[in-house]
């Protein structure tokens, strides 16, 4: 049996955030229903954010009420601040995410606070999160460019990385929030989260801005990084990094991983018709 590596599908999430059309309750419900099918230890389905900056996120409670939960599936929320936080337990999220960003600009056009505040926010959340012994993962996008501020030093998102993890984030998933890394600048930027990090706890997530997804979750690999963020049918972007465009797709992860002789534990026709039905979403 080869090495596992493993997926962690951000699309009901990560994906849905961007669609331009509204897209109701009943067909999030479906595709979450349908990757729950796939094998996935985690799914990220929910964002308690401010609805008039991210409308497709609005009915986040409901998707968390409504999915039917399958065995060994922890279903996951975005948390900006307590308030995130407190809906988001309410609504049975068995995992939360705190996002911050390495680079101060897209920090302030994302969650309108510089990158200290950000820490700050995130502190009595971690503090909750304790309480209840419920995990909590780390984001911390633009990790290699950033639309506002250009090229982010690696040294930048090592420091946001050990104080994420010292706070008590029991993985960092690290953002190439634009697609526009390269596997050079993605191996720079590990050589130095490294350094702060252990690789098992590091994930990667990969936008397909620039057709390079693949090749930067290649050097991630080769730097010992084992989880990959990916949306089924490469849904998403970012509405706060203009010119971004979707997660590199669940589908083409798995079938690459595959062929380098990983496992996944996914099931492969799932996926397909998973990523069917999100193209679906996207067309209307
Ligand atoms: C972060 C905040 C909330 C800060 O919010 P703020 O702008 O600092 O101001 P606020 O705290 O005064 O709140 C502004 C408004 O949002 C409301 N509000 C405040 N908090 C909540 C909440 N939890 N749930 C619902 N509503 C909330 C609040 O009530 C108020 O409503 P209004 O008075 O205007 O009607 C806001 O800026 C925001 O929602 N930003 C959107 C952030 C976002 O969702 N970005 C996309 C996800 S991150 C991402 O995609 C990157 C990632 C993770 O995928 C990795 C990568 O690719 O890099």
């Amino acid at each position: 049996m080869g090495d596992r590596v493993e997926i962690f599908e951000v699309g009901p999430r990560d994906g849905l955030q961007n669609e331009k059309r509204e897209i109701p309750v009943a067909e999030k419900l479906a595709l979450v229903d349908c990757l729950s099918q796939a094998g996935f230890n985690r799914i990220e389905v929910a964002s308690f954010v401010s609805p008039k900056r991210v409308p497709q996120m609005a009915g986040s409670g409901e998707v968390l009420a409504g999915i039917k939960r399958a065995k060994g599936i922890r279903y996951a929320a975005l948390t900006p601040n307590m308030r995130g936080y407190d809906a988001a337990i309410s609504a049975g999220a068995d995992e939360i995410a705190v996002f911050a960003s390495a680079s101060e600009g897209f920090s302030q056009a994302n969650i309108n606070a510089s990158i200290a505040e950000s820490i700050e926010r995130f502190e009595p959340i971690l503090e909750a999160a304790r309480h209840i012994d419920l995990p909590v993962r780390g984001y911390i996008s633009c990790v290699t460019d950033c639309p506002y501020d250009g090229a982010v030093a690696p040294e930048k998102v090592a420091e946001l990385a050990d104080h994420l993890f010292a706070q008590g984030c029991y993985e960092i998933s690290l953002g190439d929030t634009l697609g526009q890394a390269t596997p050079d600048s993605v191996a720079r930027m590990l050589l130095a989260v490294r350094e702060a990090v252990p690789a098992t706890r590091l994930a990667g997530h990969f936008h397909d801005t620039a057709g390079r997804a693949i090749d930067n979750i290649d050097a991630a690999l080769a730097m010992g990084v084992r989880v990959f963020d990916a949306a089924v049918g490469g849904l998403g972007g970012c509405p706060f990094a203009p010119g971004a465009s979707g997660n590199v797709a669940t589908e083409l992860v798995h079938e690459h991983l595959t062929r380098l002789g990983y496992e996944t534990g996914l099931d492969g026709d799932v996926l397909v018709k998973a990523a069917e039905m999100a193209r679906a979403m996207r067309a209307g």
